[in-house]
């Protein structure tokens, strides 16, 4: 508990050069310290901003004017006393600041995530909302700020929540029967009375483990770009980007490197991907480079294979096997201005990159298709590969309750559904909350 009682500072804003910067101090030598910095005594009311000269207690020497506010714990983001400095964002005024800070008794520099690790550990955020916090503050797009603002409000801990309190009451019922009746008297079903509930919460929650949106959102959706030599992928992609991200050139086989780009469609994170050409080649690294692509293929949520219109209807045998995949499109490149596209090319889009033909229902339909697999709507669900491994497990032991037959064991199984939601929300002190059930049953009859 020593670490707990030392007060940490750090800088809050991005480094570097900027009009403002923030400092935050949390615990016990926060007021303190603010004194010393400041010289006001008393300090300023709770969380109104206070204009405030910063000096260097050591020897008085003036480090920067600007803003102080107050937050007196356990009111505050750590629970703590909590102090923020807003000053001027030079790495100079930074530096003076955390040497005079630090040079106060009892105050030393925080470590990465230290004052969230505070506010969990003081049960100001469960640990999905510490997770929503560092995906706000990784969010790139419109869709992933959302979800994450959603969890770090708590809405997946309240629905993990919901779950454990039927839990809960179906472990109250089991442990009371267990305990306070007579052996031969135990009922036949341990779970009778909660076991409607307890199947409707097992679907529940298989449906919620099932559902991989949250993290695809999270993680952003992989499309992928193939076709043959030549078919025009990297000028897509290119295109797509902006700025010649990839080698353009009217040699077939240009690319043999998977070339990566991260974008914002229509609000939800994309990463596109540019392969090289398939095809059957002698080139060792050309086949890499095939190889790869095939690779990186198969774990991709989307593919655009392009076809060159010249080429039109002969799809290599290289490219064919992409052509059904689900959530494939089809794309008939160089279908320039002047030259149709042929007349039997259905589920072909028409693409010209160079005269820029075809890009709007390009898009169109690659929005569609990212919304149907990323869009969450209002629903907070799980966001991390932790979440479904706590969740899968949870409905196994869950499932071996309803099915199993000795009371003992039953109890057991429910116990570990319940800690498996715990790991969920980090909370795992399943004995403290039955406590708090139990004063809510009449045990004695
Ligand atoms: N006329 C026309 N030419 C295009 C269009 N898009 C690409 N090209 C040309 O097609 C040739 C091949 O383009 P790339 O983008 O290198 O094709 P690729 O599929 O990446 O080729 P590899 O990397 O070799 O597999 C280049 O000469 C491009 O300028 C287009 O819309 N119209
Ligand atoms: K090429
Ligand atoms: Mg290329």
């Amino acid at each position: 508990m020593t670490a707990r009682a030392e007060t940490i500072i750090a800088v809050a804003t991005a480094p570097g050069r900027a009009g403002v910067a923030v400092l935050r101090v949390s615990g016990p030598e926060a007021g303190p310290l603010t004194v010393a910095l400041t010289g006001r005594r008393p300090l300023p009311a709770p969380r109104l901003a206070a204009y405030a000269s910063f000096s260097d207690p050591a020897t008085g020497a003036l480090l920067d004017r600007g803003l102080l506010l107050w937050f007196p714990g356990p009111a505050s983001f750590t629970g703590e006393d909590v102090a923020e400095f807003q000053v001027h964002g030079s790495r100079a005024v930074l530096a003076a600041l955390l040497a005079a800070a630090t040079g106060f008794p009892g105050v030393r520099l925080a470590e990465p995530g230290e004052f969230t690790r505070r506010a969990f550990d003081n049960g100001k955020l469960d640990l999905t909302e510490v997770e929503g916090l560092a995906d706000l503050i990784d969010a790139e797009t419109e869709a992933q700020r959302r979800q994450a603002v959603r969890q770090l409000d708590g809405a997946l801990g309240q629905i993990i929540l919901g779950w454990q309190a039927r839990l809960m009451r179906a472990l109250a019922h089991c442990e009371a029967t267990i305990d306070f009746v007579e052996e031969e008297d135990v009922p036949d079903d341990l779970l009778s009375a909660t076991r409607p509930d307890l199947t409707a919460l097992l679907a529940e929650m298989r449906g919620q483990a099932a559902d991989g949106r949250g993290e695809r959102l999270r993680q952003g959706l992989t499309i992928v770009i193939l076709g043959p030599p030549n078919a025009g992928k990297s000028s897509l992609l290119n295109a797509l980007a902006g700025r010649e991200a990839a080698i353009v050139s009217d040699r077939a086989g240009t690319t043999r490197d998977v070339i990566e780009l991260h974008l914002d469609l229509g609000g939800y994170p994309v990463t596109l991907v540019d392969t090289a050409g398939l095809r059957a080649t002698d080139d060792p690294i050309e086949a890499e480079g095939i190889r790869r692509a095939r690779a990186r293929a198969d774990q991709a949520d989307l593919a655009l294979v392009l076809l060159d219109r010249a080429d039109w209807p002969r799809v290599p045998d290289d490219v064919a096997p992409w052509l059904d995949q689900p959530g494939t499109l089809r794309l008939l490149t160089k279908c320039d201005a002047g030259i149709a596209p042929p007349a039997d090319a259905r589920g072909w889009l028409p693409l010209s990159v160079q005269d820029g033909i075809g890009f709007d229902a390009l898009m169109q339909a690659l929005t569609e298709r990212a919304a149907a697999l990323l869009s969450t709507g209002a629903d907070p669900l799980l966001t991390r590969a932790r979440h479904r491994a706590a969740l899968d497990e949870t409905c196994a032991a869950l499932d071996r309750a309803l099915s199993g037959t000795l009371p003992e064991l039953i109890t057991e199984d429910v116990r570990l559904a319940l800690r498996g939601l715990g790991r969920i929300v980090g909370r795992v002190d399943v004995e403290d909350i039955l406590g708090l059930i139990f004063a809510e049953f009449c045990i004695g009859k």
